[in-house]
């Protein structure tokens, strides 16, 4: 018997070209390539910095909205937690690797994409805004990251060895799972939704990849 398409890989298929533009960007390619340009990396060092801790209120609303509105909370607040968990890790990696890369962290303001985006982010932390929409935009967010970096470690690739560890953060097998476990979370979720919910949802699949793709772009010397 055939295997039934969920509903978050029928979006990722319906929405390939923009899925690329997202995982595939010209920034993750220069990595993988070994030609990126050093300061485009540090760019995106900092901005990303500033993204992360606008990112920590957004996955406590997730948090809160999963053990008020799911009926598996104790296992979606476990992983949920654990990509908090990961998340204070990963501050204390930016402080390292921004003193390693000679980035000032204290004196970096957030550019305009990355302004907008974590505007969007703020406005999902509403109670009005379903768990449903929450953990598919939480799923897509880890998950750009996952592939992306993931890309840069695959056979082939000429990634400089001085972002290695960078590609390894969000390229290893256990933050894999943990984006398949975020995956399966909403997957369950979507099966329960209703049209309007999932049409939202699916909207909000869309904006995240173009948020990823424009952030990406900032780096590479975007606005
Ligand atoms: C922009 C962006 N998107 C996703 C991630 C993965 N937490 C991140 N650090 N930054």
């Amino acid at each position: 018997m055939e295997a039934k398409i969920t509903a978050t890989e029928t979006w990722r298929r319906k929405h390939r070209l923009l899925h690329a533009g997202a995982t595939r960007h010209p920034f993750i390619r220069g990595i993988r390539d070994g030609n990126i340009d050093i300061s485009a990396f540090k760019t995106w060092l900092g901005q990303d910095y500033m993204f992360v801790r606008a990112f920590v209120p957004f996955v406590a609303s997730v948090l809160t909205k999963a053990w008020k509105g799911s009926n598996d909370s104790d296992n979606d607040v476990e992983v949920i937690l654990g990509g908090m968990a990961a998340l204070n890790d990963e501050i204390s990696w930016f402080k390292k690797e921004a003193s390693k890369w000679g980035v000032q962290l204290s004196n970096i303001a957030p550019q305009k994409a990355n302004q907008e985006y974590c505007r969007f982010l703020e406005s999902l932390t509403s109670p009005e805004v379903e768990y449903t929409v929450a953990i598919v935009a939480f799923w897509v967010i880890e998950t750009v990251y996952q592939e992306s970096f993931a890309h840069c470690l695959e056979d082939g690739s000429k990634t400089p060895p001085e972002l290695k560890e960078t590609c390894q953060r969000w390229g290893n097998e256990g933050f894999r799972e943990y984006c398949n476990s975020l995956g399966k979370i909403a997957d369950r979720q979507l099966e329960k939704a209703s049209d309007d919910v999932i049409s939202k949802a699916e909207a909000t699949f869309l904006q995240v990849l173009e948020y990823e793709v424009n952030f990406w772009n900032m780096s590479h010397g975007g606005t």
